[in-house]
């Protein structure tokens, strides 16, 4: 996809730019499926270790998903009052889960995606209706006051196996990840991207050390409700592994990634969390790289420079 500055930062009708900003919400989730090769995870090799999912159907689910995200950012333009908009993009959520449901035939694709995304799009909606910018720390702050507002309509317990872990082992899991303004995300994900593109990385490689990073140190409940405490364990140490091989540009870093995947498809696990947060650390970077031109070619319609691996 082309996307042209003047999309998103001029002044048109805020349904142009609520369909601008779900155009880069649809883009980052097919760009974090498309990514190959991840472990444990779909991608364009393989299932991962899941037997319900594979490429086409998390593309599908990406397509059918933009006119939740859609609607969310432009819930996010129309300058609500903070409790009305968490109000609104909750009941959108639970609308997006359900038509994710049907696409898919009852299997969850992008229910973390939906969270993640959904939150963040709608700040950025917010941002632009206050004429700020779309700086990532900007946008995780908004997600972050947005999250932490109750959602009156969401049920006291949703039976999910992630909110099952979470209570189990006592971790935050996606809301918690949310309400701390998404320091994943903009500490540990979006500079891990951001560096190894300036240390010559292949797009690529820059990506999978930014999704190795999150794997390292996130409290991801699909691992957690699918193999306990040990296993993220395990996960969180192989990710380490590879980053401290120096990651997808050496040999040993190549070598240890291999590692990763065969221990996780021996312990059953996934890290579906990590993943939507890697697409959540895609879109941030997007925008910022977007706000960037804006500033530097104001005039000028300018292509993506890092398109899809
Ligand atoms: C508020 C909710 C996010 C509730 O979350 P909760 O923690 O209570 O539980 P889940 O709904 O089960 O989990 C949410 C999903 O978030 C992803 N995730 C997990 N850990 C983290 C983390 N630390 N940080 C961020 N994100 C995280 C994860 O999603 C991915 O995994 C999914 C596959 O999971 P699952 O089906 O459980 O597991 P499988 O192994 O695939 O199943 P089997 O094959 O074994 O059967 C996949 O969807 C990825 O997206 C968690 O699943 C939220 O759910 C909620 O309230 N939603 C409704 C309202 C809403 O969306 N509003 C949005 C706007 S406010
Ligand atoms: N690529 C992927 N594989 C498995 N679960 C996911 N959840 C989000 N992205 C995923």
């Amino acid at each position: 996809m082309t996307m042209t500055m003047t999309t998103i930062t001029h002044l048109q009708p805020h349904l142009q730019q609520a369909r601008a900003l779900a155009s880069l919400v649809q883009q980052a989730l097919l760009d974090e499926v498309t990514l190959t090769p991840k472990p444990g995870l779909v991608d364009l090799r393989s299932r991962g270790a899941h037997r319900d999912l594979n490429w086409a159907l998390m593309c599908h689910s990406a397509v059918a998903l933009r006119p939740t995200f859609e609607a969310m950012a432009e819930a996010g333009l129309a300058g609500l009052p903070q409790d009305l908009l968490r109000q609104r993009i909750g009941r959108l959520g639970r609308v997006g889960e359900a038509v994710m449901l049907t696409v898919t035939g009852g299997v969850n694709t992008h229910r973390g995606a939906i969270w993640a995304l959904g939150l963040l799009i709608t700040a950025a909606g917010q941002q632009l209706a206050a004429g700020q910018p779309l700086t990532p720390a900007a946008l995780a702050a908004r997600a972050g006051a947005l999250a932490r507002i109750k959602d009156a309509g969401a049920p006291a317990r949703t039976g999910n196996k992630g909110e099952a872990a979470r209570l189990r082992y006592h971790v935050g899991g996606a809301s918690g990840q949310a309400q701390a303004d998404f320091p994943h995300v903009t500490q540990v994900s979006l500079p891990a991207l951001q560096e190894a593109r300036r240390q010559g990385a292949t797009e690529t490689a820059a990506r999978l050390q930014s999704l190795l990073a999150i794997v390292a140190e996130l409290d991801d409940t699909c691992v957690l409700a699918r193999g306990g405490p040990g296993a993220l364990a395990q996960v969180q140490a192989g990710a380490s592994a590879v980053l401290a091989a120096g990651g997808l540009t050496t040999r040993a870093g190549s070598a240890a990634l291999v590692q990763l995947e065969h221990t996780m498809l021996a312990l059953n696990v996934s890290p579906g969390g990590a993943a939507d947060l890697l697409a959540a650390t895609l879109l941030l970077d997007r925008l910022q790289r977007l706000q960037h031109l804006q500033h530097h070619q104001p005039d000028t319609d300018t292509e993506d420079s890092h398109g899809t691996t």
